[in-house]
């Protein structure tokens, strides 16, 4: 059950979206709208659209159909302003110590809050002064969470924050997204194949399948109306009981 676009409480709405690249379609005629002050899970199978279609939210890229706003305006390459994205990938420059990114990134965003991101960077036990090539991966994807979340913009979204972690550095950053997420003013919206760890978490979860939404759900809902988790919920929308990668 797709939302229905333009509604006023609405941080991000999609209007008949389409994506494509080079002979592939990566997302097609998507409508959906993101409400204010919840966490949204993107869930999906490899290669099924998630990471598009958080870039697309970001204004990172472009549609090839329909549009994308963010905030009421339509997104581009200034909605970083509005947006705190997470890549995938990582993005520091290996020779900055931690110290230094956060300061780079003080720089770079008006709204970036130091005292906020020294105060998650603590709780994680950063070493200020390691430089980012000497990290280890945990530990750079504890400081990708601590520059995301020391954004003070409506919008956090985060392509696979758990991505290749093990089970304790997991529990320590979901830990800080509970923490730390201001759910006055922001709304999180996340991609991750751990769907049963941050089932918790969610208010919301929408199924990526084949670059279309299979489902937009309540969490709540799928529990008490279906009586079944995100795991079981995502395999029957996507009709992959015999695949892994979920
Ligand atoms: N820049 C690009 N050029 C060409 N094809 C692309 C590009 N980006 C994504 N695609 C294709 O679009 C489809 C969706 O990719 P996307 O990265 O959005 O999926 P995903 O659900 O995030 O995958 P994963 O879970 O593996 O990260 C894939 O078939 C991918 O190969």
């Amino acid at each position: 059950m797709t939302g229905q676009p333009n509604s006023a409480d609405a941080v991000v709405v999609f209007e008949g979206v389409g994506k494509k690249f080079i002979g592939r379609t990566a997302v097609s005629n998507m409508s959906f709208t993101i409400p204010k002050g919840q966490i949204i899970g993107v869930i999906g199978i490899n290669g099924s659209g998630k990471s598009t279609v958080l870039k697309l939210m970001a204004g990172l890229q472009k549609p090839s159909g329909g549009r994308v706003l963010v905030n009421g305006q339509t997104a581009n390459r200034l909605s970083c302003r509005d947006v705190a994205f997470l890549p995938e990938q990582d993005v520091f420059y290996s020779a900055h110590t931690v110290r230094r990114t956060l300061d780079f990134y003080r720089v770079m965003f008006q709204d970036f809050n130091i005292a906020k991101a020294l105060s998650i960077a603590e709780s994680f036990e950063l070493d200020l002064d390691q430089r980012i090539a000497k990290l280890s991966k945990g530990n750079r994807a504890r400081l990708k969470i601590v520059l995301a979340l020391s954004r003070q913009t409506p919008l956090v979204v985060m392509d696979e924050p758990l991505s290749g972690l093990d089970p304790l550095v997991r529990e320590s950053i979901i830990k800080s997204l509970i923490a730390n997420v201001d759910m006055e003013r922001q709304t999180l919206v996340m991609s991750t194949h751990e769907v049963g760890e941050i089932e918790p978490l969610l208010d919301k979860v929408m199924l990526i399948h084949e670059g279309e939404v299979r489902g937009y759900e309540a969490v709540e809902d799928i529990q008490s109306e279906y009586g079944i988790g995100l795991v079981s919920w995502m395999r029957e929308l996507s009709g992959e009981r015999r695949r892994d990668g979920i």
